[in-house]
């Protein structure tokens, strides 16, 4: 790109989020648990096709609003909302959201490996299979296309059938991103994915992140701060259930505009 006179090398030009495709909007959300307020009136838009990590420190609502993108805090019952969450520009809340479609278009990955106690094969099979695809034809196929996804397939293309809880942590959690993929959402939810895995499978999950993010716009909660640089695009600094700053990965962690995600990157709290 030639800027003047000047040539400007792009890779070396930040993001700007008013460039992006949106793919969530996030409008004046408050999430209450009970009588106590733990999002205060967010307003955030997570890009297209982009890796967008929260950080903050413990309790100051990250999961609490990645779980908002699917609903997965429906599950709590003292839990109201106010505001709107639009996901390909429609009120997720609105009354006529099938909320299984929208957990199926939004796919989650927690914290702790959670393969089902049944074959890898069939893990990977198992939503495809609820969705009502019985063809083992078009099974065999997904089951091999997933698992290439999630940069597995080499590993176990040779154990399909043996139980998915005899592979290593890492292993387990990229079964999982697998099992996530094969039923082809659009949003992958990752909440904490490698705070129970050593770091050479940590490797792997960050490597499989930065591969996938060509398909799916990720969402990352982290609490691993090298993480958030090495892996996101954009970052969200939260603290006390606010949305601090948000912006671009390298501008927010190199040169902060808010004294308060200053001091947490610089490790004064956290
Ligand atoms: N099911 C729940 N019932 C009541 N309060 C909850 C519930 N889940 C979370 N909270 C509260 O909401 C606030 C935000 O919690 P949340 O788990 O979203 O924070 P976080 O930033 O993800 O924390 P951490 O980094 O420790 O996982 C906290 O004060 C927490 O205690």
């Amino acid at each position: 790109m030639e800027v003047g006179r000047k040539v400007v090398d792009m890779d070396l030009v930040p993001n700007k989020l008013e460039n992006e495709d949106i793919c969530i909007q996030v409008k004046d959300y408050r999430l209450f648990y009970g009588e106590k307020r733990a999002l205060h009136g967010i307003n955030m838009s997570i890009p297209k096709k982009r890796v967008t990590a929260f950080i903050g420190p413990s309790g100051c609502g990250k999961s609490t609003l990645l779980r908002s993108f699917n609903r997965m805090n429906d599950l709590v019952d003292i839990c109201r909302t106010e505001g709107e969450i639009l996901f390909d520009n429609n009120d997720i809340f609105h009354r006529t959201v099938d909320v299984t479609d929208l957990r199926r278009r939004v796919g989650m990955v927690f914290q702790k490996p959670n393969p089902f106690p049944k074959t890898i094969y069939e893990n990977v099979a198992y939503g495809l299979r609820i969705q009502g695809i019985n063809k083992k034809r078009v099974i065999d196929e997904r089951v091999e296309w997933s698992l290439k996804g999630a940069a597995l397939w080499d590993e176990v293309k040779d154990r399909l059938h043996d139980n998915a809880l005899g592979l290593s942590g890492g292993q387990q959690q990229r079964l999982v991103i697998a099992r996530t993929i094969a039923v082809e959402p659009e949003v992958l939810l990752l909440d904490e994915p490698c705070s129970a895995l050593d770091p050479i499978s940590t490797l792997k999950v960050e490597e499989l992140i930065s591969e996938l993010k060509d398909r799916y716009t990720i969402v990352i909660v982290t609490h691993n701060m090298q993480q958030a640089a090495r892996v996101s695009d954009y970052t969200a600094f939260m603290y006390l259930g606010d949305l601090i700053e948000y912006k671009d990965t390298d501008t927010l962690f190199t040169n902060p505009e808010q004294k308060k995600t200053e001091d947490y990157i610089t490790g004064r709290y956290g």
